[in-house]
């Protein structure tokens, strides 16, 4: 059998005597888009920034397309982050910073530059690409966040709210994009507060509630969970598993 995507096994981050996540285990087969769902302060991003490396578990171990997240080096490059705000330098133009990326990400030259065209005509970028990054909006940014996240092609791509700000056509494509990639066997791990997406894009859904998983299954499966034999939406489920008092039996999965 192929690597899982990811894997983890009892992870766990403390901050002082606050559990942010708490002895997590998952188990995300390649090519899955798997939607990563929780209340405000639930620990996603925590989650994320430990399975990109950006922080040390306390306890715990997770693998990332293979490799131990205790091998920044190995991790790196088969991954690639959108967080919350796209990292991004203000004074260069939207396509300097996509060719600075490919250039940190050793890509050849011809390569990168077809990439890079491409997905800023997808985006509908292509008229300001020439502009610097100061001069864009919110939702242009993000473009230029989600690009570089997947100019390498990663084998895991971790995407934080990846259509915040952008318009409902700009929204629509990264829908597209998003499902596009996952054909193409690219894992997704996608974190959103925006319950549609993950039911339109999400082979599985993960519940986070106070750094436990609480639910994980399908979107069927989860909207199944939620009203005892009827289908409910998944905003049902997933009130009905984020709801204090809830969820006693954390490992319980649907
Ligand atoms: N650097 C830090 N120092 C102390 N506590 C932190 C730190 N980072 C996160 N936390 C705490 O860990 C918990 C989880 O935060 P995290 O940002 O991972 O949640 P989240 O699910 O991404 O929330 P949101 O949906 O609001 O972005 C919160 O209680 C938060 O206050």
């Amino acid at each position: 059998m192929a690597d899982l995507a990811i894997e983890t096994d009892a992870l766990t981050k403390r901050y002082g005597n606050e559990y942010a996540v708490r002895e997590l285990d998952l188990e995300i087969d390649p090519g899955t888009v798997y939607g990563f769902l929780g209340p405000n302060g639930a620990g996603k991003t925590t989650t994320m920034r430990m399975l990109t490396t950006l922080t040390k578990p306390t306890s715990g171990s997770a693998r990332v397309a293979g490799h131990s997240i205790a091998e920044r080096d190995a991790v790196t490059p088969h991954i690639g982050y959108l967080p919350e705000e796209p990292p991004i330098y203000d004074e260069l133009t939207g396509r300097e910073q996509l060719e600075y990326v490919a250039g940190l990400r050793d890509l050849p030259r011809e390569e990168s530059g077809a990439r890079i065209e491409r997905l800023l005509e997808r985006f509908d970028l292509t008229g300001d690409a020439d502009k610097r990054i100061e001069a864009y909006s919110k939702g242009m940014r993000q473009k230029v966040g989600v690009i570089q996240a997947v100019l390498h092609e990663p084998a895991v791509a971790f995407l934080d709210e990846p259509t915040s700000g952008l318009d409902p056509r700009a929204a629509r494509t990264m829908r597209e994009t998003i499902a596009d990639l996952a054909d193409r066997e690219m894992t997704i791990f996608l974190s959103t507060h925006i319950l549609p997406v993950v039911d339109e894009l999400g082979d599985r859904i993960g519940v986070l509630h106070d750094g436990r998983l609480v639910a994980e299954g399908t979107p069927t499966e989860l909207k199944r969970r939620a009203e005892t034999g009827e289908e409910g939406s998944l905003e049902d489920a997933f009130l009905a598993v984020t709801d204090e008092g809830e969820y006693a039996e954390p490992e319980e999965a649907v």
